[in-house]
């Protein structure tokens, strides 16, 4: 099980190398280079379509149809999958929300998949996201923007060094993206690290690089 906080390493570094992903034959994009260190953001942007979601699939090890390197800390992600995931937390396009059960119930089921259980933190990380009087509420019930708020308050009860959120700002209002940005923002400072895309424009989030695909 892993331990709070420790795995935040300023030597933690992700790096892409000539990276190209394929949908059987035919390669979705041009080959990507970039490294991303402890503290730093990278934005992937591209027209729909563009690859997006592949690339960030790929770097999550779910999309092994690719030519180049994908390396954590200077080896393959492959080569150390289990110090990788532990240290990696994907929010997909999709929430990955169980319909049929709560909020509270939603981020027990994550957060135990390598952490204690811990309602506490579950119920602060909600209400952090404005949405702590829901925590009972069934997800079904919920409105896309609160949905989205459950699934985000994942990256504050699963502490892990690597965030990598894919359209997270959608169906957010403002006051949820400015919380999403001031998080993810404390997360860059204490030495995470973060891969995001978003066809909304981020202005709140300090140091943000971006990579285009072609
Ligand atoms: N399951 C799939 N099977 C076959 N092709 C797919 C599949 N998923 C995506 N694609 C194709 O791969 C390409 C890249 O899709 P991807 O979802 O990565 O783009 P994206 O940049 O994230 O797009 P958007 O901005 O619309 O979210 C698209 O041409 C898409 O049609």
């Amino acid at each position: 099980m892993a331990s709070l906080e420790q795995q935040y390493s300023l030597k933690n570094q992700l790096s892409i190398t000539d990276l190209s992903v394929f949908r059987s034959e035919t390669p979705i994009f041009s080959p990507v280079s970039f490294t991303l260190s402890a503290g730093e953001c990278i934005q992937v942007r591209g027209h729909n379509g563009a690859g997006k979601t592949t690339l960030l699939r790929a770097v999550c090890g779910l999309n092994q149809n690719f030519e180049g390197q994908i390396c954590w800390n200077g080896e393959s992600i492959f080569k150390q999958s289990a110090d990788y995931y532990q240290s990696l937390l994907y929010i997909g396009h999709h929430l990955g929300l169980k319909p049929k059960l709560t909020a509270e119930q939603n981020l027990n089921f994550y957060r135990k998949l390598r952490f204690p259980a811990d309602k506490t933190s579950i119920l602060n990380a909600l209400s952090q996201f404005g949405i702590g009087d829901y925590f009972d509420e069934t997800v079904a019930y919920m409105s896309a923007g609160q949905k989205r708020r459950v699934a985000l308050s994942r990256i504050l009860t699963e502490p892990v060094p690597f965030w990598i959120l894919d359209e997270p700002m959608v169906a957010l209002d403002i006051d949820g993206q400015k919380s999403l940005e001031g998080h993810c923002n404390q997360h860059l400072n204490k030495g995470g690290m973060l891969l995001i895309t978003s066809h909304q424009p981020i202005s709140g989030i300090q140091n943000l690089q971006e990579v285009t695909l072609t």
